[in-house]
């Protein structure tokens, strides 16, 4: 294939037989992949297939235990992430590889400070300068901030538009993205898709990973399928289509995504939420019934978040009253949340799960008052305590199809999605009455999704009340009974029944005439 430009594709980057083993287990094994100048090459594979691993070995992270990588067809031993940046190999991981101690163009200028170095416009220490490409380059992705705060001090999202930032300003040969998307709005991902584009037809090489499969069609001009650490098909631009992409990764036909809505009118108030103020944002105020979920979406920072975090415990609000079952709930922790049973899946996976422990321990330390039975049992039953602990984890792994299926693993060792997927499990074995969930699916795979919305909508079914906080729109419509459009913190609209990205979006940039 020929890039826009007319210059001839050229191998830019390779993997040749690398294969990667994690004690003892392969993690990819024989795969051989080539990155072509000027074109987008999509990863796709379930989780756990071996994406990131194989990224990780393209881009320094790790080293490869046989098998090589070339750039321009010459073999290269990265040492590390900063040097394979150093010739041309840039990448935007799914977790973030941001310091976050350190200023928004501090963090532009890491590793970019030596003369000579192929990020030429930071070829020497200029913070002022930098701080203007850092300011620009961020405002191109649709963040607007100070370029000197600390990327401590930022969101979540908005240090992930960060990291996408500082990769798109580097004088790139290749740009790898695990999952850029996951905390993008429609708007922005446009946005980046724009300037991908412009990269390919720089003749940059680039490769994406998304379980976002409508990306994928709009996006790449071919696709590697991965299954269990292996390299199973090669798909060129025109057999990419999201029915083919499912079925070569998954092996299987996904019938059906979201499951159908429950039939009729949904149960009592269960979650009440009066003039609940965070700091900076206007009240507002909601009611999700039993048995219904309610979408809270709008463009990023639009303000819902805090608000769910508030409903939660897991940030202070400054006023307001939340009622579960009628009874008031206003918790001051998460800890207060729990106890009036109302349950929180975090955006940030890692503040939810402690890494170092395995499946089965963080399954067992869901909330205090299970972990205080669990110790009591633990101390008098130990033996029984673990081989129940084990037995529990084994349903959840099954429920939901945790790869690789071993209870005694650490999740710091678990792919992305998988962690997600227990993040999830720990918060609904509280049996909630309310579950609230913050981008429930990002680094999912399209399997595991339709799983997922299932158990959500069976969760629901039991009189359960699910707040939903989503910036993947598509999620929000298919999922949602009643969808509540927050922008600058208020909530503008509130859209019943089923609706349409294009109906949410002119909610979420309708100009704030009227709001306060
Ligand atoms: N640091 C690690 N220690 C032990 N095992 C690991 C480690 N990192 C990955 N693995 C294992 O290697 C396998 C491949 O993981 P990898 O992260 O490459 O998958 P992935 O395709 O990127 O998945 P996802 O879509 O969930 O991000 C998984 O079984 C995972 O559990």
């Amino acid at each position: 294939m020929i890039p826009a430009t007319g210059q001839a594709s050229r191998k830019v980057l390779a993997a040749h037989q690398v294969a990667k083993t994690y004690g003892g287990v392969y993690a990819l094994r024989d795969a051989d992949f080539t990155v072509h100048s000027g074109q987008v090459h999509a990863l796709l594979g379930e989780n756990g297939a071996g994406k990131s691993t194989l990224v990780k070995i393209l881009t320094g992270v790790h080293s490869p235990d046989h098998g090589k990588v070339l750039i321009d067809g010459e073999p290269v031993a990265f040492h590390s992430p900063l040097h394979a940046e150093r010739l041309g190999i840039h990448a935007i991981h799914q977790h973030l590889a941001l310091v976050r101690g350190l200023s928004i163009v501090d963090n532009f200028l890491l590793g970019r400070t030596h003369a000579g170095d192929r990020a030429g416009r930071f070829g020497f220490l200029d913070r002022r300068e930098a701080a203007k490409v850092a300011e620009e380059a961020a405002a191109a992705v649709g963040l607007h901030v100070d370029p000197f705060t600390r990327v401590s001090e930022l969101s979540l999202p908005q240090a992930q538009l960060v990291q996408i930032a500082r990769a798109l300003t580097a004088e790139a040969k290749v740009l790898v993205l695990d999952e850029p998307t996951a905390a993008l709005t429609p708007a922005d991902r446009d946005n980046l898709f724009e300037r991908l584009d412009r990269l390919r037809r720089d003749g940059v090489g680039l490769v994406y990973i998304s379980h976002r499969l409508d990306e994928i069609t709009a996006l790449c001009d071919r696709a590697t399928i991965l299954r269990d650490g292996r390299i199973v098909r090669e798909m060129a631009k025109d057999e990419l289509t999201v029915d083919a992409m499912i079925e070569a990764m998954l092996d299987r036909p996904v019938r059906q995504l979201y499951p159908p809505r429950a039939d009729g009118p949904s149960g009592s108030p269960v979650l009440r939420v009066e003039k609940l103020t965070v700091p900076g944002q206007p009240p507002v105020g909601f009611t999700v019934n039993g048995g219904e979920v309610l979408g809270l979406t709008g463009l990023v920072d639009a303000g819902m978040v805090p608000v769910a975090e508030a409903v939660c415990g897991s940030r202070r609000a400054e006023s307001g009253v939340v009622f579960v079952d009628g009874s008031e709930a206003l918790p001051r922790t998460a800890l207060e949340g729990m106890r009036h049973g109302i349950a929180l899946v975090p955006a940030d996976r890692s503040q939810a799960l402690v890494a170092g422990l395995s499946i089965a321990e963080n399954l067992a330390l869901t909330s205090s008052s299970r972990a205080q039975l669990a110790s009591r049992t633990r101390r008098r039953f130990r033996w029984l305590s673990r081989r129940r602990t084990r037995a529990d984890a084994a349903g959840v792994i099954d429920r939901f199809a945790v790869d690789p299926r071993r209870p005694e693993l650490a999740t710091g060792s678990l792919s992305g999605g998988n962690q997600q997927k227990i993040v999830l499990a720990k918060a609904v074995s509280l049996s909630p009455r309310v579950l609230v969930l913050i981008e429930p699916t990002a680094g999912v795979d399209v399997g595991s999704r339709a799983q997922i919305y299932r158990l959500l909508r069976e969760i629901a079914a039991q009189g359960v009340a699910v707040l939903l906080v989503s910036s993947d729109m598509q999620e929000v419509c298919g999922l949602s009974d009643r969808v509540c459009v927050f922008r600058a913190g208020a909530i503008v609209a509130e859209i019943p029944g089923p609706t349409t990205e294009r109906d949410i979006m002119g909610q979420a940039t309708r100009p704030l005439a009227g709001v306060q």
